[in-house]
């Protein structure tokens, strides 16, 4: 039976309300009211970084929140909830979902992804695990690791992945084939063309992130085509 929290992502959209440090948004109580906005907006869930911004978006909103927590640790390139200290600061935080990279790439602790999985599994077995991935590959096998659902936030942030600034539909297509897991379409999702587009592809639900939460970015979209009107 699927969970009812993935049941309520289906055909959904979950907005990423997340600013670094440096950015004009940047603080838990910014992404606070971006969450609000969102569930006004009618998104299914909201996606968050950091245990305090996913602390103060569970406070305003009753959407379920997957949480992660960006880290950087010198010398590895992993850095979306890296190691099980994140995993646990994430569930501490209240999220319902824990995102974390799936990718085979080493990690910090020297813990294989399988472990990590295993041992937050074993210690909160009501928490759901999003694998972010980037490649098929790394679909099927976070799969048969036990994570609840897969997305494709890593396309084109792995060397390894095709870099375009397009989302990969061809991604979502190909992972929602192979795979019996909801596949979630993530990663450049730039208007609701797109948004419908993933879902033709096979996505069970869309995240997006910088064409909502993202000011600087939406301007520059609008900055831009006007622009290339006047200069040519
Ligand atoms: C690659 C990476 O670190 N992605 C992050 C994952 O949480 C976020 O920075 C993105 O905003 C999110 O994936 C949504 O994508 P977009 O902002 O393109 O709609």
């Amino acid at each position: 039976m699927t969970h009812p929290i993935i049941e309520s992502f289906q055909g959904g959209l979950i907005v990423s309300c997340q600013a670094l440090e440096g950015e004009p948004f940047y603080g838990s109580e910014y992404m606070a009211r971006f969450a609000i906005s969102a569930e006004m907006g009618h998104a299914v869930g909201i996606r968050a970084n950091t245990p305090s911004d996913i602390r103060a978006i569970k406070r305003v909103t009753k959407l379920p929140v997957i949480g992660l927590w960006k880290r950087e640790y010198a010398g590895y390139d992993v850095y979306i909830t890296p190691t099980l200290e994140e995993v646990e600061g994430v569930i501490a935080a209240g999220a319902d979902i824990v995102a974390m990279d799936a990718t085979s790439r080493d990690r910090p602790d020297g813990m294989p992804l399988k472990t990590v999985v295993e041992k937050a599994k074993q210690a909160y077995p009501e928490v759901l695990l999003m694998a972010d991935v980037s490649t098929v590959e790394e679909g099927v096998a976070a799969e048969k690791l036990g994570f609840d659902l897969i997305s494709t936030t890593l396309s084109g942030y792995t060397p390894y992945s095709p870099q375009s600034k397009e989302p990969d539909f061809q991604l979502i297509a190909k992972l929602s084939r192979s795979v019996s897991l909801p596949v979630l379409g993530e990663g450049r999702i730039h208007s609701p063309e797109q948004a419908v587009r993933c879902l033709l592809e096979g996505a069970y639900s869309v995240v997006i992130g910088g064409a909502i939460t993202r000011p600087d970015t939406i301007t520059r979209k609008y900055t831009e085509a006007m622009a290339h009107f006047v200069h040519g």
